[in-house]
């Protein structure tokens, strides 16, 4: 991976450690009684900072649910989560808001950029509402890596959905966030104008030092990631340094083979080999399509490969010492 050439500044302690985001114990529980469901069962994860960490898993294992409480969008039932070195667990509503605001980015499908304000304006006005004052030369740096100058002073209705997409990622960047959440930030997108998304994702984290979370359904773009970090059933059951879309394919199909009688039943999930041969950021093919739309309804097989990394991949564990 290419080593970050500038740190983001981040909103506060933390800044230096090499964790920028963890959970211990983490467990995340909706509804009562019979209608309980345990969206997230005891995860343990270190989010490495300077790099690009994608969550993959069948629908319902708990992406969205992981991201969220490690983003203090959601609560938590039991467990803990940090930012950096600041647990958020226990936090008021206010300082949750603040932190939030000051220290992470957030880019999901619906971009939210309002629809009066031109795209200078809606990048900035994260800023602006914490009354704070851009990095000018910050700013044009992430303008430049996102290729939105032409496009500064029109309104969100004159720009493309790609376009929209760039201001919203530059609008993540721009206040130099500790860390990034994507909720399959490429879902709306057709593959040309994700690949160029995910392309500047990638360049934030080379060029600007940028961490970045990514959940996503596609193997693709889990490519572009330095770490993927597979969920099954509300627990994390695999990872895989330095992915190539053939890989995450690969490990897609191997944790999919013991998916049980239902696997292949959620064919929605998972691209298909033409569209992964089209679009591979490293050029390899996806040799392996057969089966791969198991990978929708994974269940208990998945404990067989055991929490982290069995099976292969480089293994770079950051888990800290706190319990
Ligand atoms: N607000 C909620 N109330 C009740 N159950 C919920 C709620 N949000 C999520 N769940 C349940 O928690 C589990 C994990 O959901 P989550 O949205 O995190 O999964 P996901 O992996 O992101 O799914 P998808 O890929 O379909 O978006 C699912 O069983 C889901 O039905």
């Amino acid at each position: 991976m290419t080593t970050a050439a500038a740190d983001p500044k981040g909103g506060g302690g933390g800044a230096s450690s090499a964790v920028a985001a963890s959970a211990r114990r983490l467990v995340k529980a909706y509804g009562q009684g019979e209608t309980r469901v345990i969206a997230l069962d005891h995860v343990d994860v270190d989010i490495e900072r300077g790099a690009f960490t994608a969550i993959m898993g069948p629908s319902g294992s708990g992406k969205s649910t992981l991201m969220h409480c490690l983003a203090g969008l959601d609560s938590v039932t039991e467990g803990r989560i940090r930012i950096g070195e600041q647990e958020i667990t226990g936090l008021k509503d206010k300082k949750l808001t603040r932190l939030r605001r000051d220290r992470i980015g957030f880019i999901f499908q619906a971009y939210n950029l309002l629809p009066t304000l031109n795209a200078l304006e809606n990048i900035t006005l994260p800023m602006d509402i914490a009354g704070r004052k851009p990095d000018r030369q910050w700013l044009e740096t992430v303008i430049s890596t996102v290729g939105l100058h032409e496009r500064l002073h029109h309104r969100p209705s004159q720009l493309s959905g790609g376009q929209q997409q760039r201001v919203a990622v530059a609008r993540a960047l721009a206040s130099r966030p500790e860390i990034i959440f994507g909720d399959e930030p490429t879902g709306n997108l057709d593959s040309r104008a994700g690949a160029e998304m995910l392309g500047f994702l990638r360049r934030s984290v080379d060029e600007l030092g940028q961490t970045i979370v990514m959940v996503t359904h596609d193997p693709v773009a889990a490519a572009y990631a330095d770490r993927v970090l597979y969920l099954a059933d509300g627990r994390i059951v695999d990872e895989m340094y330095k992915p190539t879309a053939q890989a995450v394919l690969d490990r897609m199909l191997r944790l999919a083979e013991t998916g049980g009688p239902e696997a292949g039943s959620a064919a929605g999930t998972v691209p298909s080999e033409a569209a992964v041969h089209a679009q591979a950021p490293d050029g390899r093919s996806a040799a392996a399509a057969d089966g791969l739309a198991a990978f929708g309804t994974l269940h208990d097989g998945f404990d067989a490969f055991g929490a982290r990394g069995a099976g292969g991949g480089d293994h770079g564990d950051l888990r800290g010492s706190w319990p």
